[in-house]
Parts: structure tokens; sequence; C-alpha cells
């Protein structure tokens, strides 16, 4: 491998997942060396609680990399040649509301789904491109690489918006679930397999999975997701939350035997299902300040007071290991096969050219070249086209200002019901983001329902 060694900053430096980051970095210095890490967040108390910590990991395991936590744009993305990008435009306060909002009236409150994806859509949009901006501006030659949600509208957005930039919009779901998949079939990892797959970010359906001597494994797959979905014999670590999430993939595969779903589908096949196990005053971000995020920041602490990471809970994760695999192959063009969401220029036959579809990609120095996918039965394109406007909207409602457009996403959204309830929890998520969304001049009808 070349000697160079690489720059790299975290956007969101104050992320529940900065350290388990930082971590998969120190693990694989021999794989993607680097000379410089920075955090940059425009929460500097937030950040620097997880920086502290991070200094001391990095000084016991690699003091001659060079650390900084920053809030000014200019320190954190000059002289970098890769932006990770994780930041969450409003924080947890207000994922809790994009939750809760629609809850209480009694449609699915979900962090990317929804009306909760669409608010958190239109409130990270401004905040993603203001950080290729700030990339383009201090490291014009850098790549980003986007963790930031909701990661569908992100792309659509960033596509749209700033169509040269190098930008990659990722998600960790599909490894999360080809990771299940690999302990199904008692593989050691989700390397071992090669797949095929389509769809949207948090919406798309694999079509093949295969081991690497070319034999096809969906048959087995597909028998064991028929009776339990992705919930394996031993879930002692996982959420409650999660569990369900991974047990109804069994309902979900039942609406297409052929593939194997996303989870995230059930929340737009099952939303009423979805709603019944839900507690509008309890939901993932409580979960959440109860779990993770008490967690990260306790352990942090932990390390700051004892002056040593020697015996932390930290562990290196496979949210990291998949961007550190990502830089790799753009740092050194390997053109590894990885899934990425991408402009779809023909790859899934029968969608609009300019769709952004989460498809495998070679990823190489110039970005992903998409894998064709051939053409996709009626039921997942009529799902997709409808989403994909849905996410559309939302983009144009940004740009123009429009609430009739925020309105057109909401009532095209599979989600919800009805075009009244659609204003009716439009018009709360309008007040609850006053202080993040753009100003919707364009159309504002006077009440629909009496
Ligand atoms: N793509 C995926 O599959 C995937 C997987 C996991 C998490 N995520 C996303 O990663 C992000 C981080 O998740 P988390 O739970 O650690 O969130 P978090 O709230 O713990 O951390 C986000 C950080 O971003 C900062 N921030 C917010 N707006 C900012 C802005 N405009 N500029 C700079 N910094 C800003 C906040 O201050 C905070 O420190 C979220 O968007 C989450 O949805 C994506
Ligand atoms: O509710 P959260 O904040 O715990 O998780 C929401 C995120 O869920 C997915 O990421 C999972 C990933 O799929 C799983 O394998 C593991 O790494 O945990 C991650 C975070 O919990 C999803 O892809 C993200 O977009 C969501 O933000
Ligand atoms: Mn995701």
């Amino acid at each position: 491998m070349p000697d160079k060694k690489f720059s790299v900053v975290i956007a969101g430096g104050g992320s529940t997942y900065t350290p388990g980051i930082v971590l998969t970095l120190l693990d694989n210095l021999d794989k993607f060396p680097i000379r410089s890490l920075k955090f940059y967040d425009n929460d500097g108390e937030r950040q620097q609680k997880i920086a502290d910590a991070c200094a001391i990991m990095i000084k016991e395991r690699a003091p001659e990399i060079e650390f900084l936590a920053t809030t000014n744009p200019a320190e954190g993305f000059t002289d970098v040649d890769f932006v990770m990008a994780q930041i969450r435009v409003g924080k947890y306060e207000m994922r809790e509301k994009d939750e809760k909002i629609p809850l209480k009236h009694g449609v699915v409150g979900q962090e990317t789904t929804g009306p909760g994806g669409i608010a958190y859509g239109l409130r990270s949009i401004g905040g993603v491109l203001e950080l290729i901006d700030y990339m383009e501006k201090y490291s014009p030659n850098a790549w980003m690489l986007n963790y930031s949600n909701p990661a569908a509208i992100v792309a659509v957005a960033t596509n749209r918006l700033r169509p040269k930039s190098k930008i990659i919009n990722i998600c960790d779901m599909p490894i999360g679930i080809m990771d299940r998949m690999a302990k199904i079939l008692k593989l050691d990892s989700y390397k071992e397999l090669d797949f095929d797959y389509y769809g949207l970010n948090h919406f798309g359906w694999w079509t093949a999975v295969r081991d690497k001597k070319g034999n096809n494994l969906m048959p087995q797959l597909q028998a064991y997701v028929r009776e339990h979905g992705y919930i394996l014999p031993d879930e002692s670590g996982t959420e409650k939350s999660w569990r369900e999430t991974f047990e109804m993939a069994k309902n979900v595969y039942a609406l297409d035997p052929e593939t194997l779903p996303n989870t995230y589908l059930k929340y737009y096949l099952y939303p009423q299902e979805v709603v019944k196990h839900s507690d509008p005053n309890h939901t993932r971000t409580d979960e959440i300040r109860l779990g993770r995020e008490k967690f990260v920041f306790e352990e942090c602490a932990k390390i700051t007071e004892s002056g040593t990471a020697a015996n932390s809970a930290f562990k290196s994760d496979e949210h990291a290991s998949y961007i550190i695999d990502l830089c790799r192959a753009i740092a050194y063009n390997t053109k590894e096969r990885m899934l990425v969401i991408t402009p779809n220029k023909g790859a899934v036959e029968n969608l609009d050219s300019d769709t952004m579809v989460e498809i495998p990609c070679l990823i190489g120095a110039n970005g992903p070249e998409p894998l064709a996918q051939g053409k996709i039965p009626r039921f997942q394109k009529g799902l997709i086209e409808e989403q994909n406007s849905v996410e559309n909207l939302v983009v144009d409602a940004w740009t123009e200002g429009s609430y009739t457009k925020l309105w057109q996403a909401l009532s095209l959204s599979k989600i919800v019901p009805d075009a009244g309830l659609a204003k009716i929890i439009l018009d709360e998520l309008v007040e609850a983001n006053k202080d993040y969304w753009p100003e919707l001049k364009i159309g504002r009808p006077e009440p629909v329902l009496s």
C-alpha cells in the first residue's frame, strides 16, 4: 500500500457513534493510516465531553496522530482527505418531537420514516449542505461519507443541489441485517456474502445472497426468515424495540417470498401494527437517552476522570468499519463492491434515472460505479415510486419554501392515512421546527376540516 497517511474530520464529533469510530480507526491503522483526526460540531460543550475521552484513547494507542476538536469550520475542515458526517440537526430533543407528535395522532412516529422522517429531512438538508460547502471551501479534494439521516432525503437533496460534490450517502442497516444473515448461515462475517439488492435508503430488498463459491443461499435464509424474521437464537444484547423490528421482518417477507426485506419496510407496510406496539409517551428517543447516550457519556467521563481508556467498555462497531472500508476503497481505488446510495442511471431498468437508489456499486477513487440490478417487479416499483415522490416533494418544499409541497409529501406517504390528518400533524411539526425549517411561505390554506 502507498505510504500516505490520511487526515479525517468527524463532522458531528459529539455523536454517540464517535468513540466507536475512533476505536475502529485505531484498530485499523495498518489498513487505513491516519496522520490527523479532527472533530467538528456546532455544540462545543457536547463535543468536548467526547473529545476529552477520545484524546486519551488516541494518546495511549497512537500518540503520533494529531488530534483536535473544534467548532470552527475553517479549523475543522482545512487539510482533510475525508469528512465523516454524522450530524443530528435538532439533536434528540427534536427527534423526540418527530416521534411523539405523529404518535399523538395514531400515526407512526419514527426517526427516518413517515412524518418524523420528513420533519427530520427538512432539518437535515441545510445542515448537510453546509458541511459540503465547508469541505469544498477548505479541502476541495476531500470526499464526504455521510451517515447523517434521513439519508434518503439527504441523498435526494445533495444530488439535486450539489450534483458535482464528492459525497457518498450511506447506511448501516443492510450491513446490520447481513451480519444477522451470516450468523443464521453460521458464517463469521457478512463479508463472506455476495448479494444483489435494490431500493431507496431504508426501503429495499435483497434479490440474491450467495457465498463466495457462488452458491445460492436465499432458500435457506428465506426458510429461516419465514419463521423467525431476523431474530437470532441469542438476542441477549438486543433492545426490545430492535427485537420487535427484527421479528416483524417475517411479516414483511410474507408479502414477497422471492426476496428478503430491509427491516424499515415494516413502517410502510404495517403502520397500524407499529402504532399498536408504540407508546406515545415513551419512544425510541427515551430508550436511547437511558441506553446508548447515557452509556457513551458516562463511559467518556470515566476515561477522562481516570486518565486512561485501558479498561474502556467501548468497542469497534460495524457502523465505523463500513466507513473505513469506504475510505480505503476511495483512497486506494480498490473497486470494492459496496452498498451505497447513488443516482440510478439505469441500474434499475424500470425506475427513473435520477432516483437515488441504494444498490451495490464498485467504489474507487472517483466514487461509486452502480451495478445493474435489472427490472424490478410491479409491487416494489409501485412502492418505490411513491416513496421517491415523497422524498422529492420534501426537497421541493425546502427549496421553494412550500407548505403545499410538504403537505403533499405527508399526504402521499404510505404511513399517513388521510390528508386532513396529514395537515393536523404538519401544522404541529411546523410549530415544533420553527427554529430549524425554512419559512414555508407558499400555500397555507385554512384548516381543511372544521
Ligand atoms: N446512515 C445510517 O445508517 C446511520 C446509522 C446510525 C446513525 N445515523 C445518523 O448519525 C447521526 C448521529 O447519530 P447520533 O445518535 O450519534 O446523534 P447525536 O445527537 O448523538 O450526535 C449528533 C451530533 O451532531 C451535532 N450537530 C447537530 N447539528 C449540527 C450541525 N448543523 N453542524 C455540526 N454539528 C451538528 C450535535 O451537536 C451532536 O453532537 C444521526 O443523523 C443519525 O440518524 C445514521
Ligand atoms: O434508534 P437508533 O438511534 O438506535 O438507531 C437508528 C439507526 O438504526 C439503523 O442503524 C443501526 C444499524 O443498522 C445497526 O446494525 C447498529 O449498527 O445500530 C445502528 C444504530 O442503532 C439505521 O441504519 C440508521 O439509519 C438509524 O439511524
Ligand atoms: Mn440507515
